[in-house]
């Protein structure tokens, strides 16, 4: 507590009055960011949660655990999963609640209900995509995965694609409700997953679900990310 002036010499106030005390801001602490999102050092998962933070200019705590470093970390999470999003000490898991939670937080949600439920669908969908694809790459067992790699390739991969991209065209270029929302996000988001598991460009022969892609690459905060962000093999 500062002492009042009165009760100070004439000498002392003088000397006060000579060395001002001013803030070095270079020494005031820095802030921690308010969220901290731990995942490990890849895309996948992770990626569209940086996507809506970095959209929203949201600062955070991009926390990246090395597999090796997993087993320790594995009891502290929620449900022994990653992204796990913390926030006012707090912990959230599921990477599509937190997808949803933050969509709200950067206004990337639909105009009512219905709209809402059209923006979930189409990144539901999207997941679905992505569990079908992991389900072929993750196989270890070889005839398993030919027989993965048969209903991927000839079903699952021609019968979403065509839909999604009709999606996009009816969209503008875009999931859902004919503009940017967070199901955009997911997509572009996870492509370079996609693309790595399934061992090709998904959207190559797909225009309209390019145009989504070049719409959301096209936006200057995440553009920014892009450039900014750790290059990792995933
Ligand atoms: N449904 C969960 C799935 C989370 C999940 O599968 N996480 C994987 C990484 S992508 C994981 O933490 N694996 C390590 C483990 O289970 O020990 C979500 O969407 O967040």
């Amino acid at each position: 507590m500062s002492m009042p002036l009165e009760l100070l010499s004439f000498e002392e106030v003088a000397e006060i009055k000579r060395s001002p005390k001013t803030i070095d801001i270079f020494s005031v602490p820095e802030m921690a960011p308010a969220y901290k999102l731990s995942y490990f050092n890849i895309t996948a998962l992770g990626e569209p949660i940086r996507f809506l933070l970095s959209y929203g200019g949201i600062e955070f705590e991009d926390c990246r655990i090395e597999h090796e470093n997993w087993p320790q970390h594995k009891p502290n999470m929620p449900f022994g999963q990653m992204p796990v999003l913390e926030h006012n000490g707090k912990k959230a898991h599921q990477s599509l609640a937190i997808c949803k939670y933050l969509a709200k937080q950067v206004k990337l949600v639909g105009n009512d209900d219905w709209e809402d439920l059209e923006i979930d669908a189409a990144a539901f969908t999207v997941n679905d995509l992505r569990q079908f694809i992991a389900r072929y790459h993750y196989e270890t067992d070889e005839k398993e995965k030919e027989k993965n790699k048969g209903i991927l390739f000839n079903e699952k991969l021609p019968y979403y694609l065509e839909r999604l991209d009709n999606i996009a065209k009816e969209n503008n270029g875009h999931l859902a409700v004919g503009r940017l929302t967070w199901a955009d996000l997911y997509f572009v988001s996870l492509l370079d997953y996609l693309n790595h598991m399934a061992q090709t460009d998904i959207i190559a022969n797909h225009h309209n679900l390019i145009a989504v892609k070049n719409n959301v690459l096209g936006l200057p905060t995440i553009k920014e990310w892009i450039e900014k962000r750790p290059k990792t093999s995933v």
